[in-house]
């Protein structure tokens, strides 16, 4: 029996193992393990995945039950840790190949190393792929080993030497329904999760979902061809594709978006937006080949550039920087709209993140520790690689990072809409002072109802001299790293 273990690719479109287990004329099953790690706690108190992340991926798995029964492929669901989980599976079913794509990260090549042992012991084969990128590994015009050291000349490289993702694969064909009872209990299961599950999201997950989405922003809507101009928009939903929980959960194959915008690139005008599109699904790429070079250096104190950097581990401003308690309105709209709906946008996170670093000075980990519990389109690579990057210990080399809190509103949040729809404290507070109402008079603040320190927070530091102690801290530790 041929058995695809599912992590982060809960679909049945461009889904190479399960097309090459289907042919094999072996009877196919698949097997998916909810990872007991998630549920531990991370070094500042909080579990790893929050009920919106496991909602999501409930949802996932709900829709790829059904696919799957479709056909007729049985799904088994567990939970535990993966390794023991699947050996058990070995034993219970006359496994005798599991096929799976690998991933970046520790504990997923932990996961592969172990599940290659248990193979070995239970006289099973293993079938490995790649399809967590646009680009397949053995495309690239270089070695693993000799990945640039910044996404702008990753790029240029792959557009130099025209590489382009491989096809999609075509759709896997049915067999003959293989009945097992417990892929019934396993619909039962997740539909009890499910009910259980209280948290809201932006997005609901499932494949059908993420397909949907993407014709409505590529071809119906057609905003897709306004993405370049738009993309930094804080509040509209349209403003940039949202695709992103569906890639990250692997509802949506990367490559079959790079397919459907080549459809897109054919319209006039259109060029533009879809090169920058592309642009964004590279990075994810880079991030990806990335974690697979570097591995443990992803998630070092010191980051990639090992600089030893003192960070803070003050519980009390980070509660109120993950609480969007923070006294700067632009800060805490993106982390009160994560909190609430697991996602917020690029410009969002970026402000909040080199807040953390950069003017708080907290230990960059525990930020991408909470990024990780409650983004719902957490992807390990990119969120921690994005993080170094914003805290100057990644790639590319752009040092110390200043943090427009304030500007950045004029510039992201022109009329304030964002800021107002997260921070409704701040309802009747004028757009000239509504990044940093801490300046307005007495007057102004009674004019606004705004009580200040009651309704809202005073600055929890001043942005000016904060910054100006974590950028002597940081050109220090650059020094001393030299
Ligand atoms: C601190 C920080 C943490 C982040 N963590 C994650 C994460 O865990 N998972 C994640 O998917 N993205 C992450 N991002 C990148 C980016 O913010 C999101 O991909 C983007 O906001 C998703 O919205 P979208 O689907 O509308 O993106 P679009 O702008 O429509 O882009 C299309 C796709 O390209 C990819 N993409 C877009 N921007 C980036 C980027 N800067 N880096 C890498 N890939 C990108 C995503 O897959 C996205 O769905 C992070 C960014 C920062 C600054």
């Amino acid at each position: 029996m041929e058995f695809v273990w599912i992590r982060h690719d809960t679909r049945v479109h461009d889904h190479l193992p399960l097309v090459e287990a289907l042919a094999s004329e072996q009877p196919v099953m698949a097997g998916f393990v909810f990872d007991r790690r998630n549920e531990e706690k991370t070094e500042a108190g909080f579990q790893r995945m929050d009920a919106k992340r496991l909602r999501f991926l409930i949802e996932n798995l709900l829709e790829l039950h059904q696919q799957l029964g479709l056909l007729g492929v049985p799904l088994v669901v567990s939970s535990g840790d993966p390794v023991q989980e699947l050996r058990q599976w070995m034993k219970e079913y006359p496994v005798t190949n599991i096929r799976a794509y690998r991933l970046p990260g520790i504990e997923e090549a932990e996961d592969e190393a172990g599940l290659e042992e248990a193979a070995r012991e239970a006289e099973a084969g293993t079938s490995w792929y790649y399809g967590d990128t646009l680009i397949h590994p053995e495309d690239l015009p270089f070695s693993l080993e000799d990945l640039p050291g910044s996404f702008h000349e990753f790029e240029e490289k792959l557009l130099e030497e025209k590489v382009e993702p491989r096809h999609e694969v075509e759709m896997p064909r049915e067999q003959t329904p293989l009945y097992l009872e417990e892929h019934a209990a396993t619909g039962e299961e997740l539909m009890r999760l499910f009910r259980d599950s209280q948290a809201e999201t932006l997005v609901n997950g499932g494949e059908k979902e993420a397909l949907r989405r993407l014709d409505d922003y590529f071809f119906k809507s057609r905003h897709v061809l306004h993405y370049r101009q738009r993309r930094n928009e804080m509040l509209e939903f349209d403003a940039a594709s949202k695709l992103s929980p569906w890639i990250a959960g692997g509802a949506l194959s990367p490559r079959y978006v790079a397919v459907r915008l080549e459809e897109v690139r054919k319209e006039e005008d259109a060029e533009s937006s879809v090169q920058r599109l592309y642009t964004s699904l590279l990075k994810r790429d880079y991030f990806h080949f990335l974690l697979y070079k570097e591995k443990e250096k992803c998630f070092a104190e010191g980051g990639l550039r090992k600089i030893p950097i003192e960070w803070k581990k003050d519980r009390e401003v980070f509660e109120a920087w993950c609480s969007g308690n923070t006294g700067y309105p632009l800060v805490d709209a993106g982390m009160r709209q994560l909190k609430a709906c697991g996602h917020t946008a690029d410009c969002a996170r970026r402000i909040a993140a080199a807040f953390l670093t950069n003017v708080l000075g907290v230990d960059w980990r525990w930020g991408a520790a909470w990024f990780e519990a409650h983004l719902i389109d957490h992807d390990v690579s990119v969120n921690y690689g994005s993080w170094m990057e914003l805290a100057g210990i990644g790639t590319g080399d752009r040092g110390f990072q200043e943090v427009g809190a304030v500007e950045d509103g004029r510039t992201y949040d022109p009329d304030g809409t964002f800021v107002k729809k997260w921070v409704p404290e701040l309802e009747f507070v004028p757009l000239e002072h509504l990044f940093s109402p801490y300046l307005m008079s007495e007057k102004d603040r009674k004019e606004a109802a705004l009580d200040l320190g009651h309704d809202y927070p005073y600055p929890i530091v001043s942005l000016e001299a904060a910054t100006q102690e974590r950028r002597e801290i940081y050109s220090r530790s650059v020094r001393s790293s030299s």
